[in-house]
């Protein structure tokens, strides 16, 4: 089960989660929901999930994303998922998200403006239940569809960032990496970031793509998602460090996508060492069964970092977020509140 044998101080540890697809964070307990409401699809468990141990190709990532998204093609389904995601990042302590999706024009009829709307309600009602968690949604643009439908993406998020009362920050780029170029998308990007949205890129997630980065590094983007062989261009580094754009970083993302391919030789090393920003994600919490705590701590154990050095992990990812300053400032509070609670085990252990 996602999750299982992370140790309680990775849990109660307050997180920021920056880099979350609606999509392919839903959890066995939801898709299972969806399937009821669905059985005539004959989908099974291991078509969405890779399991502990089990990997996959990005290629077959990319094919399971296609099979969920025919389990969720109404306003109902979309609501559904959009609160069990939320309320299950809540669970794990999670108490700033920025979730991202693609709005979908669905054969069951939902429109990419409904899409949207539908989300935005499950923010909404979140909200209402008084959950203790904030937040914000960025739309994505699939490099599948190309420069047309990432033209409508861009006009709905500024539609949205108008009306949205703060919930929309944003844009993402993902989708398959070996589709398309990203040169398509700089001028759409660019008219939304001159709107004020903010932008997070997939970057270098596949090898040889210093080109399209360098392109895209141009707008430039506010983070990037997992820039696994940004290291692979020194002058791309260059670029990153000098602008110091925080890293998405999803390590098992990576690994059972087969991009990385042991933990030692996650670029979180890399980055660390050069003390550049970065947060900790997952990426796809539900098609990669994990969740954030096993995140940090997978990370601290396979570069050995101490309790201290994972707090300062997540209280630094507040500022790399997208919220506004009033947020980072609660969130700062936030944390500073919860510290000792955190940190009890270890000072009675010390004392
Ligand atoms: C594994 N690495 C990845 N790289 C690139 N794009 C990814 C991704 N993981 C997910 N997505 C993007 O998110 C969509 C699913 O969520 P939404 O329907 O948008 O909520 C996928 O179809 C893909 O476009
Ligand atoms: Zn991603």
């Amino acid at each position: 089960m996602a999750g299982e044998g992370a140790l309680q101080f990775y849990r109660e540890l307050p997180k920021v989660e920056l880099h979350a697809h609606l999509n392919g964070s839903i959890s066995t307990a939801t898709m299972k929901k969806l399937m009821a409401r669905k059985p005539h699809l004959d989908i099974h468990n291991d078509m969405t999930m890779i399991n502990k141990g089990q990997k996959r190709t990005l290629e077959e990532c990319f094919q399971m994303f296609k099979i969920i998204h025919q389990i969720t093609d109404t306003a109902e389904d979309i609501l559904l998922v959009t609160k069990d995601v939320i309320k299950e990042f809540a669970a794990d302590g999670v108490k700033y998200l920025e979730l991202r999706s693609t709005p979908r024009d669905t054969p069951a009829g939902l429109t990419k403006r409904a899409y949207v709307e539908t989300v935005l309600e499950g923010i909404k009602q979140c909200k209402e239940e008084g959950l203790d968690i904030d937040v914000g949604f960025l739309l994505a643009i699939d490099r599948r569809g190309g420069p047309t439908a990432a033209k409508e993406t861009v006009k709905l998020a500024e539609d949205f960032f108008c009306s949205s009362n703060e919930l929309v920050l944003g844009l993402d780029l993902s989708g398959d990496p070996t589709v398309g170029h990203g040169k398509d998308f700089m001028e759409p990007l660019d008219k939304a970031r001159q709107s004020g949205l903010k932008l997070a890129l997939h970057l270098s997630e596949i090898p040889s793509q210093a080109d399209e980065t360098e392109l895209l590094l141009a707008l430039p983007p506010d983070r990037i998602g997992h820039g696994t062989f940004l290291t692979t261009s020194a002058h791309v580094v260059e670029i990153v460090k000098k602008q110091r754009i925080p890293l998405e970083l999803c390590i098992t993302s990576n690994i059972k996508g087969q991009t990385v391919s042991t933990y030692h030789e996650h670029h979180f090393g890399f980055w660390y060492n050069l003390h550049h920003p970065f947060v900790l994600c997952t990426d796809d919490k539900g098609v990669f069964a994990t969740d954030l705590s096993v995140e940090y701590e997978i990370a601290a154990k396979t570069f050995n970092l101490t309790p201290h050095h994972i707090w300062d992990l997540s209280y630094q990812a507040i500022d790399y977020s997208f919220a506004s300053a009033d947020v980072k400032a609660n969130l700062k509070e936030k944390w500073m509140l919860l510290k000792p609670d955190v940190f009890k085990p270890y000072t009675l252990k010390a004392s």
